[in-house]
């Protein structure tokens, strides 16, 4: 859900003076200054095969993001273990979600997860990012980093999973209810479901990618909530993110035609207030510049003769 530097959507992608003016500390919302990240590097045996990025000091990818939007049959083969992988490890963190549990714990479980499948946390030294899944809370909108924060009563939680397995990354999320949470956030996530429903109906060969965005934000804004910019879906494969960039409000620049073996993620953040962000001066934690809630839920999607089949299904 990385629109990237040098985003071709002017509005996908803000100035870095924006962003730095921008940036903040933790917002008073999570009880002052965040907790931090509480536990060292968690370790990835020698035996399961890592992306390029996973050893490097910058954690940059040095394969070049111009992979083919559309796979061969072997991908696509790789991508169903990958991607069935990733919702099966996404699955068995969810079962931990409860009050008291802080986000680090719920990092230790992820990670030994993907290992026992003979996976890697895509997350982990992914651009430096310290973790192996993303944890969201409450206003954060999408890059949370896992620490000793426990989740409270009324919470809604992010979990994002990508695994890269057989050389390829199969990337998925949801949004979890922690005790009783308030109608408005339970709706709140309700909307992103069905927003992440709506847009991979939308999925049609021979029709462009701004499709899916248009019909997302329709549901969005009808529903009272707004659709976050500046991070979108990604192509992706042996890549975790390539060129492709799908955004989730309607941008006619969005015009690449949807083709059968295509394969991408949609995954619309939406927000109960303003659909504009801040950063905060971790780098990482993405959240609502007003403070109000965002939820998100993601796939990844092979485009088929007539539509979409989803690929992240445990
Ligand atoms: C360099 O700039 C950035 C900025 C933000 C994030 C990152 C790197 N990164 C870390 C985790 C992560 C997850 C996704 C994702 O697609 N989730 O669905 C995307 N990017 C991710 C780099
Ligand atoms: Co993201
Ligand atoms: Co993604
Ligand atoms: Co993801």
């Amino acid at each position: 859900c990385w629109c990237g530097s040098g985003s071709k959507y002017k509005k996908c992608h803000r100035g870095a003076d924006t962003v730095e003016a921008r940036k903040k500390g933790p917002d008073t919302n999570r009880k002052g200054v965040r907790p931090g990240i509480v536990s060292p590097r968690r370790v990835v045996p020698i035996t399961i095969a890592r992306p390029d990025y996973a050893d490097s000091m910058a954690g940059r990818p040095s394969r070049s993001r111009n992979e083919p939007d559309v796979k061969s049959p072997d991908v696509i083969a790789r991508m169903r273990r990958a991607c069935q992988a990733a919702a099966q490890v996404l699955v068995e963190t969810a079962q931990h979600v409860r009050v008291g549990i802080t986000t680090d714990e719920l990092d230790a479980i992820a990670h030994e997860a993907y290992l026992k499948r003979g996976g890697y946390p895509s997350t982990l030294n992914y651009h430096k990012f310290p973790k192996s899944l993303c944890t969201s809370v409450n206003e954060v909108i999408c890059h949370g980093i896992p620490d000793s924060r426990a989740l409270e009563d009324g919470d809604i939680v992010n979990l994002d999973i990508t695994i890269y397995l057989d050389g390829v990354h199969g990337d998925c999320s949801a949004t979890y209810l922690v005790g009783n949470v308030e109608p408005q956030h339970q709706r709140l996530v309700q909307i992103a479901k069905e927003c992440l429903d709506i847009g991979i109906a939308a999925v049609k060969p021979g029709r462009p990618i701004s499709d899916i965005g248009r019909a997302v934000e329709a549901h969005a804004v009808k529903n009272g909530t707004s659709v976050v910019r500046a991070y979108c879906g990604h192509g992706i494969g042996e890549t975790f993110h390539t060129a492709l960039q799908v955004p989730h409000y309607y941008e006619p620049e969005a015009d690449t035609i949807m083709k059968p073996g295509m394969v991408f993620t949609v995954e619309p953040m939406i927000n109960q207030g303003h659909w504009d962000h801040r950063t905060w001066n971790d780098d990482w934690t993405v959240v609502t510049a007003d403070g109000l809630r965002s939820a998100q839920f993601e796939h990844t999607l092979l485009v088929t003769d007539t539509g979409a089949e989803i690929l992240t299904v445990p």
